[in-house]
Order: structure tokens, then sequence, then C-alpha cells
């Protein structure tokens, strides 16, 4: 059994991968939960939702967010009558969106993402880092402190980031089990800062982290993020925006980091800070390229 720890648009590319080479009911996924929230009456778990429309083979891989083929009719209908949302919803997106929140007033996050999941037909384990809610900030020279999504979408990530702030939450119920009855923890190349730390940095996390084999694939190449703020996260945080910047981050717990053919020459580095550097191409653009890297983290 292997257990992923997973953000948004990178890990959900991976989990593509391994899901085609690997049994789906031995997956475990633990998802970042840090930028939930209340909006016009929903309940958006951005990266939960990604990993199970990406599980369901619905989600929409333009933006890695949402379900492909989506309408937008509600959406359209609220614009008109003058309320604008940030986030763009699509009513099918809605609608799950629209059951969390209806079934938050009797259940835990985990239990109604365990509920999605299997009317999704997924047969994977998907479980929140935590059911507490919590707030992610991005402190901005421009802006003083503003909201993720704020940063994210309507500043599109172009202020200088002074500092990432999240409180710190209790673990979901299952979540230290997953790590302890797992053969091997598989981070993905999500956003070091703002999708995996939050998990690592979970109590009891790190230690459970320390007995087992994980493995990392790095969203790095050279001094860049493939996509994202990523950078900006990194370097306010004092590491370097790089795979190098990675190793050190996770080395508590770190066995093994995944990085690109061009990062080659950074592998001796990164052997004095954890045990080993695997080379290979991490670009996930085709199947046969997550495929590729599914087989890598396995191994
Ligand atoms: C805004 C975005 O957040 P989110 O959508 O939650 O994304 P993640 O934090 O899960 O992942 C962003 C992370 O993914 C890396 N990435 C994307 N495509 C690839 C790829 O083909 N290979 C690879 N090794 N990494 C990839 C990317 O560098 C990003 O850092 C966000 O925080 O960016
Ligand atoms: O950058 C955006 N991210 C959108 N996201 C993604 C999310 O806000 C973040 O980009 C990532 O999850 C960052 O972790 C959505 C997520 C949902 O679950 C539902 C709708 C959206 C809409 C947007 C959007 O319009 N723009
Ligand atoms: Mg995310």
């Amino acid at each position: 059994m292997i257990t992923i720890l997973s953000g948004g648009t990178g890990t959900p590319k991976l989990i593509q991968g391994i899901k085609e080479i690997y049994p789906e009911e031995k997956i475990t996924v633990i998802v970042n939960t840090v930028e939930n929230h209340y909006l016009s009456g929903g309940y958006i778990a951005a990266d939960i939702d990604t990993v199970m429309y990406t599980f369901a083979d619905m989600i929409d891989e333009e933006f890695w967010y949402g379900i492909k083929g989506d309408t937008f009719t509600i959406r359209e209908k609220l614009i008109e009558m003058g309320t604008c949302e940030l986030l763009k919803i699509g009513d099918m997106d809605r609608a799950i969106e629209l059951q969390k929140a209806i079934l938050l007033k009797d259940y835990t996050l985990t239990e109604v993402v365990e509920f999605q999941k299997n009317k999704l037909g997924i047969e994977a384990t998907i479980i929140p880092m935590s059911d507490e809610d919590s707030e992610i900030k991005i402190i901005t020279r421009e802006h003083g402190e503003i909201d993720f999504h704020e940063f994210l979408i309507r500043y599109q990530c172009e202020c200088e980031v002074l500092e990432v702030k999240y409180d710190n939450v209790s673990p979901s119920p299952k979540l230290i089990e997953a790590i302890n009855k797992s053969d091997k923890v598989i981070i993905g190349p999500s956003n070091p800062i703002t999708s995996i730390r939050p998990i690592t940095t979970i109590e009891g996390v790190e230690q459970a982290l320390k007995d087992k084999e994980v493995i990392a694939v790095s969203p790095f190449v050279g001094k860049s993020a493939f996509s994202g703020p990523a950078n900006k996260f990194m370097s306010s945080f004092g590491y370097e925006s790089s795979s190098i910047g990675v190793a050190k981050l996770y080395r508590s717990f770190l066995n093994k980091l995944v990085i690109d053919n061009q990062d080659e020459s950074s592998k001796e580095e990164i052997e004095k800070i954890i045990p080993e550097a695997i080379v290979s191409n991490t670009f996930m653009k085709t199947l046969e390229d997550k495929i590729n890297l599914a087989k890598i983290v396995l191994e």
C-alpha cells in the first residue's frame, strides 16, 4: 500500500501515471486542506476536488481544477444579478461544493470526502490532512496581508511575497495511521510551501515519515517551478527555489528525490543533503511521461 502527499496541480499529474500501473484500491492520498473555505454557500476544497476529479477521470486538465466540459450557467446568472465570485466555478463543480457544505453540518470533512469519492466510483482512499478549517494568508509588500486566492487570482501572483502564514491544525483521524501502514510514502511535485509543508508540519507527521521510505518528485527544474508561485514562496521561507531547496526543506524525512535531467549537475550536492537523488525526465506532458515517472517512484 502506498501513501501519496498531494496538493493540486503537480501531484495529480503523477497520480494519473501511478493509477495506470498500481492497484487503485492500494493507494491512499493525503490532501492539503489549508486553503479550504466557504464561498457562495458551497465549501471549496480545491486540492481535494482536484485529486477526486483526477481519480474519476473528470478533471479539467487545462486548469487542474474543476470538471472538464462543465457549464457555467449559475456563475453567469450570478454575474448578471451583480454577484461576482473570485473563483470561476462550474455548475457540476458547484454541486460537489454545495453537497460538502450540506453534509459538513452533520459530518466531518473526512466522512464527507469518503462519501463523495465513493459516489464518484473512486477505489483509492482520499484523506484530508485535517478536519479543522484553517486560513492561509500571503503577506505581500504591495498589499500587506491578503487571502491566498486573492494573491493567486486577483493579483495573479505578481506581488512580492514577504511571508506565507497558515494555522497549525490537528491531524485528521486516519492521517498518521495511513502513513504508518504504508510500504512507501510518495511526496508529489506539489508546491512545497503551500501544499506539502502544511501536511508535514502537522503534529506527528514528520515523526511518522522518518520511519518510512519517503521519495519525492521535485516541482522545480533549474531555479524555476514548472508552474505557479512556488519560487516566491520558497524564497520567503529562506529556501532556494530549486531541487536543492526542496532537498533541504524535506531533509529530516526524505530518502530519495527525483530531479529533472536538466538538474543532473545538482545530484552530487543533493546527495550531501539526503541519501539519494534520481535523475530522470520530470516534465509530465503525456500519459507516457506520467507512467515513466510513476515507475521510478514505485520502484
Ligand atoms: C497554484 C498552484 O497550487 P496547486 O494547484 O495546489 O498546485 P500544487 O501545489 O499541487 O502543484 C504546483 C506545483 O506543481 C508543479 N508541477 C506542475 N506540473 C509539473 C510537471 O509536469 N512536473 C513536475 N515535476 N512538477 C510539476 C509546479 O512546479 C508547481 O510548483 C501552485 O502552487 O503552483
Ligand atoms: O487560479 C484559480 N484557481 C481556481 N481554483 C484553484 C484553487 O483556487 C487554486 O488555484 C489551487 O488550488 C491552489 O492551491 C479553483 C478551485 C476549485 O476547487 C474551484 C474553482 C476554482 C477556480 C479557480 C480560478 O478561477 N482561478
Ligand atoms: Mg493547492
